[in-house]
Formats: structure tokens, C-alpha cells, sequence
């Protein structure tokens, strides 16, 4: 039966009920009111056989059968029907008992009892385990076993009263009519029960679901009827009104609906699942327990009290059905707590990001709504940092979008180890997050420091360490700003971190209300056109001998402040500007400011000057170097030439040439951090270089013996190539007497004293290198 009978269907029973109804006022004469109520019985009944068999044959196995057994009892039911029709109104002498009619209307239940095992068969499936109960628990069993009980009891009342009672009390005639008097309340009985068992323990959504409660609510209309009917004879009441045969009329075709209805099969069997309360499966157990109700309340107005059995059994139900509410709440309880550790589990999923446990874009927004709804009135500042991982694509294409994976789980927790527990670390997406300072923050930049810090220690990716590299856009919201939302203050950390990625990425950008848009030192320079850029200035770093620690030289800086006031740090600008084409220019704005501050300063200095190693070899490097000695007369003995391999020397013979050039000048060339980059002993053997400048990882190692003995390794073999060498990075008295003690005659670094102007250095004794 498709959904659009539905209507019709419900139609049919409303007018069928109605017309009993009207026919038990029996307007138009009690005989004509039974011919009526016979006739609907025995059309209800044939109309079942008929659909049975016209359905059935349609199917096969368990969905033939079911509806054949239901067909065959309801044939059984209508002869037995067409035989009382006879007696009651062809014959009129009333029904005897035994009779032929008993025959057919006990055949019924025999045949639904069958038909009903079928049809619980025919529901099991190879795939089973979706077909069973949606939860089979102890408590679903216990409910199962009291809704049963509920049933069996009441309707252990309805017979009782009904026909039992007066059976046992009486006793029958004889054993024939007897037995046929206890059959009807026994098999009733046992088949209501049976459906109800069967329809309680059916999960909502089976695709036989409605077979099957069309067919239990067939089955009990049957019993209550023949209860009634029972009941009414037990009395001796001496005429029926057709009214109490309702069940007998309405039971047919409800059982008839129940033969029509076919699965549908192309539904997704479980959609239903939500589809909300099975009411049928709530009220069924209830429905013989209303009746008993109803029966005990007419037997108290006829003054007919209940007897001793009906009070015992009437007891026994209630408690079962107390004991049954009892488990509803405790189940109603546990299904709350569940309810809401769900929806609890909802609410985290709807606000955190899966993958890092961080707050998602969503939550993020509503906290930083917050606090710019808190901060309108400055007492509550906030700052906004926007971080985005560089080049993180390299990461997944290296060790597979599980390793990314991994690596941003980790990133994410040494974020939260950055910040306080008061603040708010969130995933955008992708390798974006975000980051909500609240209250006062001293110094917001040292915290986007601490982030950088943090996230440089190496990481383990599928037992490879990997470095993490952030662009990271800074905004401190200025109190004083009116109608500033969370979308433009996140819009503005999102612009500066861009605004670092074009600088060169691995930068923080604060964002400052300019007009001159963000940081652009190629921008700069170019607009400079070979004067020097606002904000571009040199700072200088002492190199000194040892172990007594005079200044012998100093390693030119250099150092660019933005005009929003940004300082860039020298890695991003350079980038930028390699990225731009425009190294020449800046190699040449140093040489000529570190020749002119080194002349000007009227220190007898030698004077270091970095120059990235894609460099050597153009011939505007040594243009530019020959041109700055000459502009300035500084001898060319006093300037080293810092080859930086940020990159590795394209042509080792070119570059060799080079620096062969480069000397033929006057100038000395040095290996810029040996033993990090690109640099090995190949380059050492190829590049004819005066100088190497050890790396700071080969000096202040946390193995100070292992240190010593490589640096006095290496020191040996540069004493061996006749080279001199510079110890980088030293910053401590302990470290200086490891070097000294390896052979290592000047060094650099904080100890010594930190990059700044010419004219704060304190450089007393200082002699030129070229005379050490
Ligand atoms: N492993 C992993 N990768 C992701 C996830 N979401 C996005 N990605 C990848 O992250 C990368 C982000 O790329 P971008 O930020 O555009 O580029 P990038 O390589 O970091 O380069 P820059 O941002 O310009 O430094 C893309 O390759 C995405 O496929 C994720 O949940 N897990």
C-alpha cells in the first residue's frame, strides 16, 4: 500500500466505524441492524482472505506465507462467521455449542499464531545486525518482560471476567462446550500477546513494521471483541448491540490493511530511525490495561464488585505497570545524560578544530568579538596575532598529507606553550591560526618572538627533524578607534601577515594604519635610486684577537626599519630583495656605507662586508668594491669580502676565478659561517678563500669536549691551508677559553660585543687585522 492510499485507507475505517456506530442505534429495527452488522462482519473477513491471497501471490518464501496462514484463518473465521449469521438469523434459534461455527472462528487463531512466527521470520536478514533492536539492553529486556506481563495479566482480567470466571464457577454443561467456552479466551489470549511481544520488540523502521502492528491491532480488535461478546453472554445479557461486534468488523480489515502493505524496499531502511516516537509501540501494552479499567469501572456502577482473583491480578498489573514507569524515568534519565554528553560532544565538535583540538574560525570569531565588545573601553586590550606556517606545502609534498598532519598537531601545541591559558589559539584552516592576546600584554612583538623561537626548534616528522618557518601579521587595536569589528581586526592581521610573505616570508609584520601600505624594501631601494634607503642604516659587530680580546675588526650589519616603523630583520629584507633582483644594488649600498662609516670613524679597522655567494663572479661586485675603496681610500687590505652561503656557489671554478679577481684587488675574501648551509670541504678545496669564519653550531655545541676537538681539528687544518679563522657566535667566558685552548686566534660575538652603530662600539686598543 503506497502512501497515497493512505488516505483512502483511513477513510474506509473512519465511514466502516461510523456506520457501526449508527447501526447499533438500530433505527431501522434490531433484525435489520443484524442482518448489517453480519454482513459487514463476513465482508470485513472475506475482504482479508481476498487481499491474502491476491498479495501473496505476489511474493514468495516467508512473505507468501505469513499473508496464505492470515488468508486460510481468516477463511476459517468468515465460514465459522457465515455459519452464526445462519443460526443467529436464517434459523433464529440461537447458536449451539459446540458448533460448526466454533470450528471456523478457533482455526483463526491456530492460523495467525503460525502466521505471525512467519512474519517475524521473513524480517531476518543475512545483514541482521541491522535489523535488530535498535539498543538491546538489560533495560530494554526488563521492559520487554514487564510490557509482556502487563498484557498477559490484563487481559487474564478481560477473560476472567469475561468467560473464565463464570466457566470455573458454573462450570459447563458438559466437556465439549467447555472446552470451546475456554479456547476462545485462551487463544485470544495467547495470540495478542504474542503480536504485542512481537511488536515491542520490533525495532521502529523495519520494512514489516507495519505489517505487523496492522496485524497486532486486527489481532486484539478480534480479542477485545470476543471478550465483550464473552462477557455479555457471562451476564446473561439477553440482547447485543451490534456496537460490541466493532472488533469483529474492524479487525478483519485492519488485518486486511495488514496483508495489503508491501515494503518498500527502495527506502533506506534505517532513515526512519529518527523519524521520532513509535506510538503504537508505546500504547499497545496499555490499551488491555484501559480496557480493565473501563471493565472494573462497569462492574462497580452495576454493583457487580470485582472478585478476589480479578482484585489480586488487578494488584499484581498495577505494580507491573509501576514497576514499569519506574524504568521508563530511569531510562528517560539515562537517555537525557546521553542527550546531553551528546550534545555536550556536538558543541566541542562545532567549536574546535578536529585535527589540533584548537579552537576553529567559528569560536575564534565569537572570542574576539568578545573581547573587542570588552576592549571598546581600554581597560580590556587585546592583540591579535595571525600566524601562517611558510611554505608548508613542501612539508606535505615531503612526508605526505599525514606528516602535515602531524606536524600541525604539533605546531598547535607549541603555540598553546607560547601564550597564557587566558588566551586563545585557534585553527583557521589549512596552516592558518590565529592568536588572542586578552588583557594587558607588555611587549606583543616579544610574544610573535617567542612563537618564532618556539616553532624553529625542529620538529620530529616521521623521524626527520624539520624546521617550521611563520609569516606572522601582529594588530594591537588602538583603544581610541571607534566601530572596529573582530572582521576588520582579523582582516588587518591577515594583511600583515601577507605583507610579511611578500617581504620574504618568516617575519612579522605590526600592522600600523599607513598609507604607504605594507613594508616594501625593494619599494625602498628602488625609490632610493643608489642613496639610501629611509630607514636602511649599518650597524657593525667587533671581531677581536685572543686570548686578550682587542678589537681587530668589525663585520658590517645591515638593518632596515619601515617607515610604519616595522623592523624588518635583515634575513626577510634580504630575501625580498634577492627575490626582487636587486642584490647588486643592496651589495653595493653596504660596501659604500661600510667603507665610508669605516673611513669616517678614522679607526684603523679592517672592515667585513657580506655578499650572498650568487653573487661572485658579477662583475658589478667587483665594480662596486673597486669603486668604494677608491671613493673612500680605504686600503684594500682592510676590507674582507664575506661570501654568505644562503645559497650554494653556482660555479666553483667561476667562483674560484672570482675571488681571484677579488684579491688581485687587494681585498681578502672570506667563507661566511663555515659548517652550516651549503658549505663543506669541497668548497673549502675549491675556493681559493683567505679566511673562514666558523659557524656558531661548531663552537657553542652542548658537548664542549667534542667542540674543542673539532674546532682545534679544523683550526689545524686551516693553520695547514694558511688560512686564518674567525670562532662565530661566542657568548660566554667558557666558550672563549674553548676556542682559545683549540688554536682559535679571533672570534666574534656577544661576548666581544653586539651589532651596533660605529660610534657606540667600544673599540679601545683596536689595530688592524692585516697587522696582527
Ligand atoms: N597536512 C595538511 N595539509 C593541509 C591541511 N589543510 C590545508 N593543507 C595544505 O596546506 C597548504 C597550505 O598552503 P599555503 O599556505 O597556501 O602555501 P604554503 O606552502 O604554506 O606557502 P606560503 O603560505 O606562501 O608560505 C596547502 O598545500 C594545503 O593543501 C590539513 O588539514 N592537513
Amino acid at each position: 500500500m503506497t502512501v497515497r492510499r493512505y488516505p483512502v485507507a483511513i477513510l474506509l475505517v473512519v465511514v466502516t466505524a461510523a456506520v457501526i456506530v449508527v447501526n447499533g442505534f438500530a433505527f431501522w429495527g434490531d433484525t435489520f441492524a443484524l442482518w448489517i452488522d453480519d454482513a459487514m462482519q463476513l465482508s470485513a473477513g472475506v475482504a482479508a482472505v481476498v487481499c491474502g491471497c491476491l498479495v501473496a501471490r505476489r511474493f514468495r518464501g516467508h512473505q507468501r506465507w505469513w499473508r496464505l496462514l492470515i488468508a486460510f484463518g481468516m477463511a476459517g473465521w468468515s465460514l465459522g462467521q457465515c455459519v452464526w449469521s445462519w443460526y443467529q438469523l436464517v434459523d433464529g434459534r440461537g447458536l449451539p455449542s459446540p458448533s460448526l461455527a466454533d470450528v471456523g472462528y478457533l482455526s483463526f487463531p491456530v492460523f495467525a499464531l503460525a502466521a505471525l512466527f512467519t512474519l517475524a521470520r521473513a524480517r531476518i536478514r543475512p545483514d541482521r545486525e541491522r535489523w535488530q533492536p535498535a539498543q538491546w539492553t538489560a533495560h530494554f529486556g526488563i521492559a520487554v518482560v514487564l510490557d509482556g506481563l502487563v498484557v498477559t495479566g490484563s487481559l487474564f482480567i478481560l477473560t476472567w471476567t469475561a468467560a473464565l470466571g463464570q466457566l470455573v464457577r458454573a462450570t459447563a454443561p458438559d466437556a465439549g462446550s467447555w472446552a470451546v467456552a475456554i479456547a476462545y479466551p485462551l487463544s485470544d489470549l495467547v495470540i495478542v500477546v504474542v503480536a504485542v511481544l512481537l511488536v515491542v520488540f520490533d525495532r521502529v523502521d523495519r520494512p514489516y513494521r507495519k505489517n505487523l502492528l496492522l496485524l497486532a491491532l486486527g489481532i486484539v480488535a478480534l480479542a477485545c471483541s470476543d471478550s465483550v461478546f464473552a462477557y455479555l453472554v457471562s451476564i446473561g445479557a439477553e440482547s447485543m448491540k451490534p456496537w460490541a461486534d466493532a472488533g469483529f468488523v474492524l479487525g478483519p480489515l485492519f488485518i486486511a490493511y495488514a496483508l495489503l502493505v508491501t515494503p518498500n524496499t527502495r527506502r533506506r531502511e534505517d532513515a526512519g530511525q529518527a523519524g521520532g516516537v513509535d506510538w503504537w509501540q508505546l500504547a499497545l501494552p496499555y490499551i488491555p490495561v484501559t480496557a480493565v479499567a473501563l471493565l472494573i469501572t462497569v462492574q462497580l456502577i452495576g454493583g457487580a464488585g470485582p472478585d478476589g482473583v480479578e482484585v489480586f491480578v488487578g494488584v499484581l498489573v498495577v505494580f507491573l505497570v509501576l514497576a514499569r514507569q519506574l524504568l521508563s524515568v530511569l531510562d528517560n534519565r539515562l537517555l537525557l545524560r546521553r542527550v546531553y554528553e551528546g550534545q555536550q560532544q556536538l558543541t566541542h565538535q562545532a567549536y574546535h578544530d578536529p585535527l589540533t583540538g584548537l579552537a576553529n574560525r567559528a569560536l575564534f570569531g565569537d572570542r574576539l568579538d568578545l573581547a573587542v565588545a570588552e576592549g571598546a573601553d581600554a581597560r580590556h586590550p587585546l592583540v591579535l596575532i595571525f600566524v601562517d606556517l611558510d611554505d608548508f606545502k613542501e612539508v606535505n609534498d615531503r612526508f605526505g598529507h599525514a606528516g602535515g598532519d602531524l606536524l600541525l598537531h604539533a605546531v598547535a601545541q607549541r603555540l598553546l606553550g607560547c601564550v597564557r591559558s587566558t588566551d586563545t589559539v585557534a585553527r583557521l584552516g589549512g596552516d592558518e591560526f590565529a592568536i588572542l592576546l586578552e588583557g594587558e600584554v607588555d611587549a606583543p612583538q616579544a610574544v610573535a618572538d617567542r612563537i618564532r623561537g618556539a616553532l624553529r626548534r625542529p620538529f620530529a616528522v616521521h623521524g626527520t627533524l624539520v624546521p617550521v618557518r611563520a609569516s606572522m601579521g601582529l594588530v594591537v587595536p588602538d583603544p581610541a578607534e571607534p566601530l572596529v569589528t573582530s572582521d576588520v581586526l582579523l582582516g588587518r592581521a591577515d594583511t600583515s601577515m601577507y605583507a610579511g610573505k611578500r617581504l620574504g616570508k618568516d617575519t612579522t609584520v605590526v600592522y600600523r594604519p599607513s598609507q604607504d601600505g605594507p613594508p616594501d624594501f625593494p619599494a625602498a631601494l628602488r625609490r632610493a635610486a643608489g642613496g639610501v634607503p629611509e630607514g636602511f642604516g649599518l650597524v657593525f659587530q667587533p671581531i677581536v684577537r685572543l686570548p686578550d680580546e682587542t678589537p681587530v675588526a668589525v663585520e658590517a650589519l645591515a638593518r632596515w626599519t619601515a617607515p610604519d616603523g616595522t623592523a624588518v630583520s635583515p634575513e626577510t629584507f634580504v630575501r625580498a630583495v634577492e627575490g626582487a633582483g636587486l642584490g647588486a644594488e643592496l651589495d653595493a649600498l653596504v660596501l659604500d656605507l661600510a667603507c665610508r662609516e669605516i673611513t669616517a670613524a678614522g679607526l684603523d679597522l679592517t672592515v667585513h662586508v657580506n655578499v650572498c655567494a650568487s653573487r661572485l663572479g658579477a662583475p658589478a661586485l667587483e665594480q662596486s668594491v673597486s669603486a668604494s675603496l677608491a671613493r673612500y681610500r680605504l686600503p684594500a687590505e682592510r676590507l674582507v669580502v664575506e661570501i654568505t652561503e644562503t645559497v650554494p656557489v653556482p660555479d666553483l671554478a667561476a667562483g674560484a676565478d672570482a675571488i681571484r679577481r677579488l684579491q688581485a684587488l687587494g681585498v681578502r675574501v672570506a667563507l661566511d659561517d663555515f659548517g652550516a648551509g651549503y658549505s663543506s670541504l669541497t668548497v673549502l678545496h675549491a675556493l681559493p678563500v683567505d679566511l673562514i669564519k666558523l659557524d656558531r653550531a661548531l663552537t657553542t655545541g652542548v658537548q664542549p669536549e667534542r667542540d674543542a676537538a673539532l674546532c682545534r681539528s679544523l683550526v689545524g687544518l686551516c693553520d695547514d691551508l694558511d688560512l686564518a679563522v674567525v670562532a662565530e657566535g661566542i657568548e660566554t667566558a667558557e666558550q672563549a677559553e674553548l676556542i682559545t685552548r683549540a688554536g682559535c686566534t679571533t672570534a666574534q660575538g656577544y661576548r666581544f660585543g653586539r651589532p651596533a652603530p660605529l660610534s657606540a662600539l667600544t673599540l679601545s686598543g683596536a689595530t688592524p687585522l692585516s697587522a696582527s
